[in-house]
């Protein structure tokens, strides 16, 4: 697992390594541009001509190190300074006069650019730009001199490589800064990190400027060991595929866990549909799938091996409510915000707390829980809201329903604050509802309360109507087929992830989740195989 640190966190490990190590913070300059060189020469083989543009701190002086490099290498460079460089201070200015320093052949050719010759001048002739414009230092949206050179620089269909971080992406979080409307970022193909990755390289904007993502550590091999807690881990299908439930050569349905769906109140069948379906089809033994009836047909002409039990009332929900033979719930895709909504989520939870039984909650059944926040869960129940549902649970306050009546919560934070604060909204929510947190987004924060995880990623055909059903089908089945919930939970994210890259390949819209459910029991497959 990969730790994601703060941006302070990372300066204090850069400093104590430093202090451990005897050396001075500007070796750290040195080998960082160093590593960045040998990576674009590793990516970029045949560039030739180099264009750095620098800005005004570390990051500047990192890229002045790639510079001395390439121009030792025999390439042509040329800088662009969007702060002159004898007004450097400190290690840039080290960097910048030893990058003086050196003899370069009469034929090559080293130019330094203002920004407004910058702007004037055709840099089409580079074969590689390198951003060191800013790195972790970057506060509030950029000033309008580093938009202007970014929008240049952004328009040369050339290769493009950042340092440590895209201009423009704040490390902490990956959001990036704007301008009337439109990002103002660096769009890297590929982004050579220093010493440990930051909590925003794994989350939001970050996903989609910084390219491929490489870690020099410079050295620090154990940035843990520095008194620095990491902020979230981030990890991948290969190290969790362990967590695949293991499935016998001998054996019956009854040995692969039952799982059950509940949700797809009158005219709402889809989502729960797709939610069992993808439950049998990431390899439980057995679904059951309680749905209204007007839907039930629609749910057994589309999965007849899903045995589809109808209610009409909360009184018919009642007699069908025997839970204890199933593994794990999956509630809420659908179910609806009525009175028989209401009743069918209190008789459910009610009920499985008397039991061992997780429960998988989402959509509806997350509304409802905002609804009921005292009400306790199932032990070990996953949630997994996305942005807005998340709101709705952290804004949610016991008096609402007791005192005030079933009304909206009052609003404290916004969508915004979600996507600015994952990491610590997923762990809030864990700790409220003493639940498993799965908040859905660009890099999904998965959090116990305690530690934070931060799987998948980001992609275009992924923002689509029923997604989130599957995901909660896979949860759940993971669960009854004998995952314990913390692991099912990670597991299904990140198959779910992968099986949506696989499935859309080149395709930035118009996937279905039906598809991806096909794409995940592939997957799921594939991983059986690896591992026995
Ligand atoms: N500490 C080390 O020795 C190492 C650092 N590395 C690299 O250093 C950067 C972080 O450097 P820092 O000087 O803290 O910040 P920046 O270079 O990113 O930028 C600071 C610079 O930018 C100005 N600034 C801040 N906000 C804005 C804004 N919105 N618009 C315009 N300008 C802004 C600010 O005034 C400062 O002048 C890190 O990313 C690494 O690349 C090395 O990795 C190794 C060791
Ligand atoms: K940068």
């Amino acid at each position: 697992m990969q730790p994601l640190f703060s941006v302070d966190s990372i300066k204090k490990i850069e400093r104590n390594f430093a202090k451990q190590e005897g050396i001075e913070l500007y070796e750290l300059m040195q080998r960082a541009g160093a590593s960045a060189f040998e990576q674009a020469r590793r990516l970029w083989p045949q560039a030739g001509h180099w264009l750095i543009a620098t800005g005004a701190g570390n990051n500047a002086g990192d890229g002045l190190v790639v510079a001395r490099h390439a121009l030792l290498a025999g390439f042509d460079v040329t800088l662009v300074a969007i702060k002159p460089y004898r007004e450097f201070r400190g290690d840039p200015e080290k960097a910048w006069q030893e990058l003086l320093s050196i003899k370069k052949d009469s034929h090559q050719r080293f130019d330094i650019l203002g920004l407004e010759q910058a702007l004037d001048t055709d840099l089409s002739s580079a074969d590689l730009v390198v951003d060191a414009l800013l790195g972790t230092g970057v506060k509030g949206a950029l000033k309008d001199e580093y938009c202007q050179i970014l929008e240049r620089l952004n328009q040369l269909s050339r290769p493009k490589l950042a340092l440590d971080i895209p201009t423009g992406i704040y490390a902490d979080s990956g959001l990036c800064s704007t301008k009337n409307g439109k990002d103002t970022v660096f769009q890297a193909d590929a982004t050579v990190s220093f010493v440990a990755l930051k909590t925003g390289q794994r989350l939001n904007q970050a996903l989609q400027y910084q390219g491929e993502l490489i870690l020099e550590t410079l050295g620090v091999r154990h940035a843990l060991s520095f008194g620095e807690e990491p902020e979230a881990y981030g990890c991948n299908l290969q190290q969790l595929k362990e967590k695949l439930p293991t499935r016998h050569d001998v054996g019956s349905k009854f040995d692969c866990g039952h799982a059950l769906l509940i949700g797809g109140g009158a005219h709402l069948g889809g989502a729960v549909i797709l939610a069992a379906s993808a439950a049998l089809k990431s390899g439980a033994g057995m679904v059951s799938g309680w749905i209204h009836h007007s839907q039930q047909a629609a749910g057994l002409s589309v999965c007849p091996e899903i045995m589809w039990r109808g209610y009409n009332s909360h009184s018919d929900f009642q007699e069908l409510a025997d839970l204890s033979r199933y593994q794990a719930v999956g509630f809420g895709p659908g179910l609806g915000r009525d009175s028989t909504a209401e009743q069918i989520f209190l008789d459910v939870i009610t009920k499985l707390q008397a039991t061992d039984i997780p429960c998988v909650l989402d959509a509806d059944g997350l509304y409802w829980l905002a609804k009921y926040t005292s009400v306790p869960l199932p032990v070990q129940s996953v949630l997994t809201p996305h942005a807005g549902e998340a709101c709705r649970l952290l804004n949610a306050q016991e008096e609402d329903v007791f005192s005030t009546g079933r009304i909206e919560p009052q609003l404290s934070v916004d969508t915004a604050y979600v996507t600015q604060n994952r990491i610590k909204v997923a762990q809030t929510l864990a700790k409220k509802y003493s639940a498993i947190c799965v908040l859905k987004g660009a890099g999904t924060v998965i959090s116990d309360g305690e530690q934070a995880l931060v799987l998948a990623g980001a992609h275009p055909a992924m923002m689509t109507a029923g997604l989130g059903d599957a995901l909660t089908g896979l949860i759940t089945s993971f669960i009854a087929q004998g995952a314990k919930p913390w692991d099912a939970a990670l597991l299904a994210t990140e198959i779910h992830y992968e099986a949506a890259l696989s499935v859309a390949a080149n395709r930035r819209r118009g996937v279905t989740a039906s598809e991806v459910i096909e794409g995940c029991s592939i997957l799921v497959n594939q991983l059986d195989q690896v591992i026995n």
